[in-house]
């Protein structure tokens, strides 16, 4: 019960839905429980003592009471569905937007395809709970209630015999929801790590052909196919056995009431009439304590699927802004680091250690050093997408902890290796950050990206709507496009994360001239593994193992001939021996 009040935010505002329904269904459970009196009466009355008169009344009756029991129907059935499914839609709501606002750690170790079975699934499963299950819950306890009345009414010997048998039927379904309930909770995990499964083979489609991998990821596809089968398998088989033993005792409890009510009706103690009236009021007790098991069943897949929906809702988010931010609308850009070490969370080793470093407003910083030696966690801890474990990182003088997340980001613009389009129009990806933006500006900002020739070479230029993550255009292409975006947004800092690997020579050159008139009065960080793309920094920092080694301007370190060094010789001396051979062929020519 625990998981439904804490979810109860999310349905109780259309408790009148709820409400509306169960009014309607008590009526139409209490209309049922009339037929077996028209029965009785009919039998006992009209026919036994040969009353014809009344059969007519009584059936004028019994339409009458049918026709407002379908009504009572439609209006119960009706409106339960309504209190489910606008339920959910806020429930889904909520999630949606936590997702958004979750720390980006969170979404390190989160699957894709757990996620999206949560928001399906999950929710599916929940508001089938909330519309039909609950009701069914309700309407079981009403026409047992009313049943069990009319039983003592008729005979309460045979009403007594009726409800011993129950403890047995209660025990059997007791058991049967301890055992369903963890299947269930196994079905969804199973299902969930399934469909990551296929997101990621979706995604992963180019690298699976290109690597000749399909026969093995069918493997592992058949893999998960086989644990969700299993898992299913295992449930039913939990069905198959205790849905016959509930059966059995109802017929044993049927049995026993047809040998003691026919002892009854023979000794003139019970007319016959009010037997067959008890005959079918015992099937109003026995089927809904049969269908308990589906009922609990939904109750604890809803449970399960609550369970892991709270997971999410439950999720920390660490990184928010604090309750009294600081708001600057233009930041001046400047960036400072007062020894910093970050520890990634679920990390020993730290990625950084003890970084100090200043970036004036409009400076160039180069960020160089082996893969993994820490230039991305620099630019990540400028935007907090991660804390500083320890030390200070600082943006125009203050914290950026004290900032107002959004204002910070704001003024952030990040051209990364690889960036992500939406499948929605060029247009649209280009302002993305900036959705107001009038086609001028977006064209503009292509330009200056050195985009526009080629996007207003498509057959809808602008308009051109890409395919999933920009499919359909060269990684150069792309790369364009997102400069683009962030040059729309005019951020006061500008993070280049390999920004220009993915761009041929020619492109890299153009890019290049675009981008030192957009860095002009920015503080730019500009991670790259080419000196030609870091040389003209103001200064370049040399990481290794988190710690940095070297620092200066381009001449400085060149001279000082430590690591940077070693690199400029290895990258220079194969750019002079293409250089001579360029000469020597021209010469044989
Ligand atoms: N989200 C993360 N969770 C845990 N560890 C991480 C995470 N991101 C990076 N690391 C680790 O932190 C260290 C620094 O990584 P970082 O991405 O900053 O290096 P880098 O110099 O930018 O590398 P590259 O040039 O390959 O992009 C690495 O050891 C990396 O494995």
């Amino acid at each position: 019960m625990e998981i439904f009040k804490r979810l109860q935010q999310f349905y109780w505002p259309d408790r009148h839905y709820l409400f509306g329904s169960l009014l309607f269904l008590v009526l139409s459970s209490a209309i049922t429980v009339v037929y077996p009196i028209v029965l009785q009466l009919t039998i006992d009355q009209a026919v036994i003592r040969q009353n014809f008169s009344l059969v007519p009344i009584l059936s004028l009756g019994f339409v009458l009471i049918m026709a407002v029991k379908g009504l009572s129907s439609y209006f119960s059935q009706y409106w339960g569905d309504m209190f489910g499914v606008s339920s959910v839609f806020r429930l889904r709501e909520a999630l949606y937007k936590k997702l958004q606002y979750l720390p980006y750690h969170y979404y390190d170790n989160a699957k894709t395809g757990d996620l999206m079975s949560r928001l399906t699934a999950d929710v599916e499963g929940f508001r089938f709970f909330l519309s039909a299950g609950f009701t069914q819950l309700v309407n079981f306890v009403v026409l047992v209630g009313f049943s069990i009345v009319l039983m003592f009414y008729y005979s309460w010997e045979l009403a007594l015999v009726t409800l011993a048998m129950t403890p047995f039927l209660c025990v059997s379904v007791f058991r049967f929801d301890k055992r369903v309930h963890p299947a269930f909770r196994k079905i969804r995990l199973s299902l969930a790590s399934m469909n990551t499964r296929v997101q990621e083979n979706i995604s992963g489609m180019s690298t699976i052909k290109s690597l000749g991998r399909e026969n093995y990821e069918i493997g592992r596809f058949a893999k998960n196919n086989k644990t969700y089968r299993t898992r299913n398998l295992v449930t039913a088989d939990i069905w198959a056995k205790y849905f016959p033993l509930m059966e059995l005792i109802g017929d044993i409890s049927v049995v026993l009431l047809l040998a003691l009510g026919g002892y009854f009706v023979m000794s003139g103690r019970l007319d016959p009439g009010a037997l067959v009236a008890f005959f079918s009021l015992v099937w109003y007790i026995m089927d809904p304590l049969m269908n308990l098991g589906f009922m609990i069943n939904t109750f604890s897949q809803s449970k399960a699927s609550g369970e892991r929906l709270l997971q999410i809702l439950d999720e920390q988010s660490d990184i928010t802004s604090p309750d009294h931010p600081v708001q600057k609308e233009c930041l001046s850009g400047n960036v400072a680091f007062r020894d910093v070490s970050l520890i990634y969370p679920n990390e020993k080793t730290a990625a950084l250690s003890h970084v100090c470093f200043e970036a004036k407003s409009g400076n160039v910083i180069g960020l160089m050093g082996a893969t993994g030696s820490g230039k991305t966690s620099i630019t990540q801890l400028i935007g907090r997408f991660y804390d500083a474990s320890c030390g200070e990182v600082l943006v125009d003088e203050c914290p950026v902890k004290l900032y107002d997340l959004n204002c910070l980001r704001s003024n952030i613009g990040y051209v990364l290796q690889e960036n992500f389009l939406f499948s929605s129009t060029i247009r649209d990806n280009i302002a993305y950050g900036k959705p107001e933006a009038a086609l001028d500006e977006v064209i503009k900002a292509a330009k200056r990206a050195e985009a526009d020739e080629f996007i207003q070479s498509l057959p809808n230029g602008y308009d051109t709507v890409l395919g999933e993550r920009g499919m359909g255009l060269s990684g150069g292409q792309k790369q364009r496009i997102s400069i683009a975006r962030a040059l729309l947004v005019n951020p006061s800092i500008l993070i280049l994360d390999d920004a220009t690997s993915a761009v041929d020579m020619r492109t890299e050159g153009l890019i290049q001239k675009a981008f030192k008139e957009l860095m002009k009065g920015r503080t730019t960080f500009i991670i790259a593994h080419r000196i030609s793309s870091l040389q003209m920094a103001d200064q370049i920092l040399v990481l290794d193992h988190g710690r940095i080694k070297e620092r200066g301007t381009h001449n400085e370190l060149v001279r000082q001939g430590g690591i940077y060094r070693r690199i400029y010789d290895i990258q220079y001396k194969d750019r002079d021996l293409v250089k001579q051979q360029i000469v020597h062929e021209g010469r044989s020519r």
